[in-house]
């Protein structure tokens, strides 16, 4: 999809692909040399990460292990309900793992604070968040992120995996929706 793809619901483009991109380069660096002769287990919270998963991942010098996981709290809404239920688990095991933990937004950090409790839970040696979107103005709970792509503005964004009741995840950069998508 493209801007143009979406008539008048986009607002306006927050973040191009190329700058997601760009990013996403930096931060796989990073990555590659604070994990240096470690293996690494990411992972990927369904359905917001995939995009974020795979380019990221794609970008590793390192052989990693992938995994995927779903929770849900935000349903078809624009407001998390602060209740985390797991849609899925994990398939690997997490005992003295290095667990990366990748997501796409950190908004109130509701599900993050949840999920970070949860995982660190079942024994691993070090858990860790890389996001490639984080709020700082919706944050309800502190959530010490590794890896953080950008910090945006309280605005409700959708695209690079990001839905609005379940559409525009396939947009490859971050915008944001004209208010009459919302019925305001
Ligand atoms: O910091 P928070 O306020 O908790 O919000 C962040 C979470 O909300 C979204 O997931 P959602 O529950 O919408 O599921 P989805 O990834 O399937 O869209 C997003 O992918 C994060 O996981
Ligand atoms: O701004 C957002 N957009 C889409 N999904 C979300 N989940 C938390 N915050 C958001
Ligand atoms: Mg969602």
């Amino acid at each position: 999809m493209d801007p143009a793809d979406m008539g008048d619901d986009l607002e306006r483009v927050l973040l191009s692909e190329e700058q997601l991109h760009e990013r996403l380069d930096e931060i796989a660096a990073q990555i590659d040399a604070d994990y240096e002769g470690k293996d690494l287990l990411l992972v990927g919270v369904l359905k917001g990460a995939v995009m974020v998963m795979a380019d990221l991942a794609r970008r590793l010098h390192s052989s990693v292990q992938m995994d995927w996981m779903a929770v849900s709290s935000y349903g078809s809404g624009t407001k998390s309900s602060g209740v985390v239920r797991i849609l899925k688990d994990l398939d690997a095991d997490l005992t003295g793992r290095h667990v990366l933990i990748v997501e796409d937004i950190i908004d109130s950090g509701l599900t993050l604070s949840w999920l970070l409790s949860n995982l660190r839970s079942r024994g691993p040696a070090t858990v860790e968040i890389a996001t490639m979107l984080r709020k700082p103005e919706a944050s309800k709970v502190d959530v010490d992120v590794r890896y953080v792509g950008f910090d945006i503005p309280n605005e409700f964004v959708v695209g690079y995996g990001l839905d609005y009741a379940e559409k525009y995840r396939n947009l490859p950069f971050v915008g944001t929706l004209a208010p009459h998508v919302y019925g305001a």
